[in-house]
């Protein structure tokens, strides 16, 4: 279904008629001239390996230059899952993919999207994180576009060098963040590759117009400084001036080469430049920081869906979070807005049922000097307490949310009070990559003798306890951005408001079935993603045409099934 000027598959333009085409029409597969012979094999948009016809063969020169055997794609996704499972190394599972991305990208897209249980963890957290840290050792191609220091002053002409030119989506980090893991510097690279392959797996996001983007401006990481395989800048990081006149000059090279409608996704900056940043370019850009805002709506979302096991409304629950950072202070504030808007009590008020624990303890009001500006509002009236422990004695908390980075930091004691104090205590580890998670689903259910409702950043397999079988959820903001983003992209959005984020956690927990809540899940399986982010775009796209921000118009009568319509297919198409 056609909306605007063939506007469809991922929200542009159609101009070459690809993602209208059905099977059985023809399109021409180009690049600047028309790739033919081994140009064509060697170009992963147009390379279908052996599924080139017998005619294809023949009109585009390729015959010859492979066996004579012709696969179904089907044929080629199963022979590659095959080999992929003969690994037993995650690196090696996450290099083999990433070697076909870069050699067939529409099989890489359709074993992701058939397979995204099984290759989530591999394309994303955990994998992706040990993948940042070897990056060095493991570079083949470059993947993405490199903004360094070197580049001051021609970020324009850069941006330039990439060649696609219709992008919509743009996934950026400077590396000082990654996941649990720290400063990566230049090689966080993984982090914008593998959150941008899910928006187009999960949001559907024509791969072509999404551009993963690292600005090295230096690391602090001595571990990579002498390692003789970093990629990156040898120096430390810029910092001050430095670093905030190379990130305008990015932020306004952007929106010179890509328009007003360019979604620029912060991802894993250091909490002392992301909160700023995001400050600052939101009146001006189409902005989202993923850490702050779209984790917030996923742990949203899992609360909301959660009250049907615990019961209570949202406004009944105490909040502890471990982690006063991007990802804590964000979904702090996202609740204490449900809150504000189910209740109609004002925000200061909503935010007293929510605790928050730094590296210092407790944050209470005799802090509030010292405190970093994103975490003044939660100093509340209470006497200073040290450990967490004592902290969930003192606040009795219903509801428990890591958000520190720090492994293994709810120990048995602290899930056991959380299990004296409540029937069913909801416990979030969010912590990422896996040797970060707070504690680990067994733990959780053993340690509360099968008590608690667990939710993890990284996924946990089912765990058997007292012969029962205990399916943890992934509380990931993968649930969300790619959703959220193509909700933005096909309503045509020029800014990003809370109202949106908060669409999007209610629509993701009207996704959670009658059969999951069974299982004491919180989230719906990754496995109907796609459906899922398009009931996001829907609500998403919804809230920003009511809130006057979308500039696509008329608004589609049906959203949902103008965002399905939207999405990329990975089939391949047939060449004339
Ligand atoms: N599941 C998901 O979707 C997401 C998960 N995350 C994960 O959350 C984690 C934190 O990310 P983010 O919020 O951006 O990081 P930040 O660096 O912004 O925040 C970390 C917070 O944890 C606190 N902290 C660190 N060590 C301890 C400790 N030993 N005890 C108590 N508090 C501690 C820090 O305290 P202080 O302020 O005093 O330094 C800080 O407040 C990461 O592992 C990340 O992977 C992030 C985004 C999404
Ligand atoms: C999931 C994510 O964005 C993080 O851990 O940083
Ligand atoms: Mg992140």
């Amino acid at each position: 279904m056609a909306y605007d000027n063939g506007s469809v598959g991922g929200g542009v333009k159609d101009l070459y008629g690809e993602d209208s085409a059905t099977e059985d029409q023809l399109i021409t597969p180009w690049s600047f001239s028309v790739a033919s012979g081994s140009t064509l094999l060697r170009d992963p948009r147009y390379n279908k390996g052996l599924a080139f016809t017998e005619k294809e063969r023949d009109a585009h020169y390729v015959r010859g230059l492979l066996p004579p055997a012709v696969f179904t794609q089907d044929l080629q996704e199963k022979r590659l899952m095959h080999n992929l499972r003969q690994y037993d190394v995650p690196l090696h599972r996450y290099i083999a993919l990433m070697d076909l991305q870069e050699r067939n990208e529409r099989l890489f897209y359709k074993v992701l999207i058939e397979n995204v249980e099984e290759l989530l963890p591999v394309v994303y957290t955990p994998t992706v994180g040990e993948a940042c840290q070897k990056y060095g050792s493991i570079f083949r191609r470059p993947q993405g576009l490199y903004i360094s220091l070197k580049e001051k002053g021609k970020i324009l002409e850069v941006l330039k060098n990439w060649p696609e030119k219709t992008i919509q989506v743009i996934v950026v980090t400077d590396g000082e963040r990654i996941l649990g893991l720290g400063d990566l510097g230049c090689q966080g690279m993984g982090i914008p590759v593998g959150k941008l392959s899910l928006y187009t797996a999960l949001g559907g996001v024509r791969p072509s117009s999404c551009l993963p983007i690292t600005i090295d401006v230096g690391t602090n990481n001595e571990k990579l400084l002498n390692d003789e395989f970093y990629i990156g800048l040898r120096q430390k990081r810029a910092t001050g001036k430095e670093y905030a006149e190379l990130l305008d000059e990015f932020m306004h090279a952007v929106k010179q080469n890509y328009g007003e409608k360019i979604l620029v996704q912060f991802e894993d900056f250091a909490n002392h430049n992301a909160f700023n940043l995001l400050d600052k370019y939101s009146s001006s850009h189409l902005v989202f920081n993923d850490d702050i805002q779209g984790t917030a709506s996923v742990v949203l979302a899992g609360l909301l869906a959660s009250l049907k096991l615990i019961g209570g409304t949202l406004a009944d629950q105490t909040f502890l979070f471990l982690g006063a950072g991007e990802a804590g202070t964000g979904i702090a504030e996202l609740i204490a807005l449900e809150i504000s808007k189910q209740t109609k009590a004002p925000v200061e008020e909503t935010r007293k049922k929510i605790w928050l624990v730094d590296s210092k303890g407790l944050i209470v009001s005799s802090r509030l000097q010292s405190l970093q500006h994103f975490k003044k509002s939660w100093a509340h009236e209470h006497e200073p307490v040290k450990e967490l422990l004592d902290a969930v004695k003192a606040i009795k908390p219903t509801v428990l949310i890591g958000s520190s980075g720090v492994g293994k930091t709810f120990t048995k004691e602290v899930v056991e009070i959380m299990a004296s104090l409540n029937k069913k205590p909801l416990i979030l580890a969010l912590s990422n990559p896996t040797s970060q998670s707070e504690c680990t689903a067994e733990e959780a259910y053993t340690w509360s003798k099968g008590k608690a409702i667990f939710a993890s950043g990284s996924p946990f397999d089912h765990v058997e306890y007292e012969g029962k079988v205990f399916v943890p959820g992934q509380a990931n903001n993968a649930y969300i951005f790619p959703g959220f983003g193509l909700g933005l992209i096909i309503s045509g959005a020029i800014r990003v408001r809370d109202e949106m984020l908060l669409a999007a956690s209610e629509a993701l927990a009207a996704q959670v079935s009658q059969e999951n809540y069974d299982k004491g899940l919180i989230y719906p399986p990754f496995t109907n993603i796609r459906k899922i982010s398009a009931n996001i775009a829907a609500s998403v796209a919804a809230k920003t045409y009511e809130l006057g921000l979308a500039s696509h118009l008329p608004q589609p009568k049906d959203l949902v099934k103008y965002a399905e319509s939207c999405m990329y297919s990975p089939s391949y198409r047939s060449y004339r």
